[in-house]
């Protein structure tokens, strides 16, 4: 797999992968607008990251689409942050989203977007995820949210038998997914990411459920 090595090249790729319309395209760009302007009110991602957003954002976001299945069904994005993954996800599908993010002021950025943007069908959950109310989810992604096991234990409950694990790990990826209980491994795969020849995003499928906690 090619590695997007610049700008032109991430959106490029996004063009060619998901023929976003021209109203998508501009919602693109204003969220990649809002996010550096808001990044000089509030840390939302690095400065040095800034020059290579697309690569390192947008892309890095959207890649994840090109791992799901084909579905329609509530995704949740956990730990969103100023919404990556989880808006680049919901401008490029159009899927119901649930953004949990529970510091206040990163959720009022990611309203702002929503109103902004006209994104009716995100919903943005701000609070802990330990006390968003279960729902079932298609689509479970984390993107730099939480250690895998916490990570695990934490959103379990909004897991199905079909629900999908889009989990960017970065280059500890396999390291991590070699300290879960064995039952938990066999769910996940690992895949190459398409922003970083060192990272890779962990996919899983299922169910993991309580009983299997514990057993190596
Ligand atoms: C390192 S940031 C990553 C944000 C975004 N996903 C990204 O990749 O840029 C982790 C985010 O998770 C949020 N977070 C941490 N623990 C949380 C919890 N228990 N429930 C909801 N959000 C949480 C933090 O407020 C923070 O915005």
């Amino acid at each position: 797999m090619m590695v997007l090595a610049s700008e032109e090249q991430a959106r490029d790729w996004i063009g060619d992968a998901f023929a976003p319309a021209v109203r998508q395209w501009g919602q693109l760009e204003r969220f990649a607008a809002m996010l550096v302007e808001e990044n000089d009110r509030q840390n939302l991602i690095a400065a040095s990251t800034i020059p290579s957003l697309w690569v390192r954002h947008i892309a890095d976001s959207a890649q994840l689409l090109c791992l799901d299945r084909a579905s329609d069904g509530l995704w949740v994005d956990l730990g969103s942050g100023p919404g990556l993954p989880g808006l680049v996800i919901a401008i490029l599908s159009e899927r119901p989203l649930l953004l949990v993010e529970s510091r206040k002021r990163r959720c009022d950025f990611l309203r702002a977007v929503t109103d902004t943007l006209d994104l009716r069908y995100v919903e943005v959950a701000e609070a802990p995820l330990e006390r968003i109310e279960t729902r079932p989810a298609a689509t479970i992604s984390a993107r730099a949210f939480a250690p895998l096991d916490r990570l695990i234990a934490l959103s379990t409950r909004f897991s199905t038998e079909s629900t999908r694990w889009l989990l960017p790990k970065g280059r500890n990826a396999v390291k991590e997914l070699a300290l879960l209980p064995q039952p938990w491994q066999r769910m996940f795969h690992v895949e190459q990411s398409r922003t970083d020849a060192t990272s890779r995003i962990l996919v899983g499928e299922g169910r993991i459920g309580a009983e299997q906690r514990g057993k190596r």
